[in-house]
Formats: structure tokens, sequence, C-alpha cells
């Protein structure tokens, strides 16, 4: 018997969210992987949706609003105080996607260079690195690179997801807007991340962000239990046909004794 409450209502995912801008996003497909439909379809998802929780790590310059973006997403509240982040914090967001639990732990980190050295000890084993700045302080853009860099040191590049979000969309004006967007996206392609624009103070993409984060990972994480479970099939049958090989050797062995 599960002790766990229901998904809330709202947190339910039936289709592949789509991306904010097609140029920088991390893949074109407008619907969930097929393989990835037929194992929920199938219940063949394994540890995803019994046991698997998915870290997501937030990194990002101080005050660039990374706590303010997460408990607009979790909690639906807005603090317009600063109050730093002094190490790490966490979140659990539970959903369902396309009728599998699925939970992801949102691991809110410190921007400040003092608590910097805290927060980083907890990066390991992230599935996705938020990676954030403030669109009204291009100097936080610049820095994103090296945010990304020292995320990567604790985790595999090869299989990490990668978002760019540019928070407190509120505060610049259209026309700023247009030019730090063109920066911020350049620098997705160049860190082949999802780009996403967001105001905590407003609401704006902030539930259409998570969701895609969420569906990502999901997708990410079953296919990898795929590929993990059709390895162990192809070991199973290269030890059959081993098994195989040795049992006709035998027999043949056995015959030719026999005709002598
Ligand atoms: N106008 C506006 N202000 C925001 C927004 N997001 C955050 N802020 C403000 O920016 C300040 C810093 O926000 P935080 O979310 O605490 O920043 P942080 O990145 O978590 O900071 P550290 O914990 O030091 O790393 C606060 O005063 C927030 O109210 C937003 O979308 N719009």
């Amino acid at each position: 018997m599960s002790v766990l409450p229901p998904v809330r209502r709202d947190r339910i995912v039936g289709e592949l969210p789509q991306c904010f801008k097609k140029e920088a996003s991390l893949h074109s497909r407008t619907s969930f992987h097929p393989k990835v439909v037929s194992a929920c379809q199938e219940q063949r998802t394994g540890t995803v949706g019994r046991f698997k929780i998915s870290k997501i790590i937030v990194v990002g310059d101080l005050s660039v609003g990374k706590t303010c973006l997460i408990n607009r997403f979790c909690k639906n509240t807005f603090d317009k105080n600063y109050k730093a982040t002094i190490g790490v914090d966490f979140e659990m967001e539970r959903f369902e996607v396309l009728g599998v639990p699925f939970s992801l732990q949102l691991w809110d980190t410190a921007g400040q260079e003092r608590f910097k050295c805290i927060a980083s000890t907890y990066y390991r084993g992230a599935q996705a690195i938020i990676i954030t700045f403030d669109l009204s302080n291009v100097v936080s853009l610049e820095h994103t690179r090296q945010w990304l860099q020292d995320a990567l040191k604790e985790n595999d590049p090869s299989s990490v997801l990668l978002f760019l979000v540019g928070a407190k969309k509120d505060l610049s004006s259209p026309s700023q807007y247009v030019l730090i967007e063109k920066d911020a996206l350049k620098v997705a392609k160049e860190m082949k991340a999802e780009y996403w624009a967001i105001s905590s103070l407003t609401g704006e993409n902030v539930k259409e962000f998570f969701f895609r984060v969420a569906s990502l990972t999901f997708e990410s994480s079953v296919l990898a239990e795929l590929e993990k479970r059709s390895a162990r099939n192809i070991g199973e049958v290269v030890r059959i046909n081993s098994n195989d090989s040795n049992l006709y050797m035998t027999t043949k062995k056995r015959k030719s004794k026999c005709c002598k």
C-alpha cells in the first residue's frame, strides 16, 4: 500500500510540454519519444515510477532569483525581500507523467561566494542543471559559463540535461529584453542548453518551464532504463548462445565418440 498522497491534479502531464524557443531547445520533437510512450502504456518503466527521485540543481549568481523561481512553482509565493540562501535548500515535487508517478528534488544552491563551497558539495548526481541569470543584469549572463563548468565537474556531461533560465523578465524593458535574449540564445546554443525566460513576480512561464524540465527528465530516465534493460537482455542472449554452443560441442563430441 502506498503511503504517499495522490499526485496533485495540476501536476499531471499527458503530453510533452513545448519548448520556449525552437532555436535553443533540447530537442525538436513535439511529442514524447514513441519508446517512452509504449513503455509507459505497458508499465515497463522499471525503477522510474517506483523508487526513482530525480535530482535537479539550480545554480547562478547571487540574487538572480533562484529561490524565488522554486518558491513560485512549489508554493506559489513570491518574497520581494532578499534573503541569501546559506549553502543549500531543497523542495520535492511529485508529478505524474504519462500515468507514471515521477518525483523531482529541486536543489536551491547559494550564489554568494562565501557559501559556494558548501553548495558545490551538493552538485553531484544531478540529472538536470538549471543555470539561472538575471535578465536585467548582463554580467550574470556572462557568469553562467563558469557556473556550468563548476556544476559539470561533479556530473556526467554526456547525460545531464541543461537549462539556461533568464529570470526577472518583468524588470527588463522590451528593447533591453531583445538585446539580452540575443546573447542568451548564443550562450544556450554554445552550452547545448534549453533557453527559457521567466518571471517569478508575475509567474510568467514558471509552470511551463518546470513541466518541461519534469517531462524531459522523465523521458531521459525511461530511455536510460530501457537501454539498461536491453543491454542486460543482450548479455543474457550472449550467455545463452555461448551455453548453446557448449551444448552443441558436447553433443557433437559424444556423437563422434559413439560412432567410433
Ligand atoms: N522583480 C522581480 N524580482 C525578483 C524576481 N525574482 C526574484 N526577485 C527578487 O530578487 C531578489 C533575489 O531573489 P532570490 O530568489 O532570493 O535570489 P537567489 O538567486 O536565490 O539568491 P542567493 O540565495 O543569494 O543565491 C529578491 O529580492 C527577489 O524578490 C522576479 O522575477 N522579478
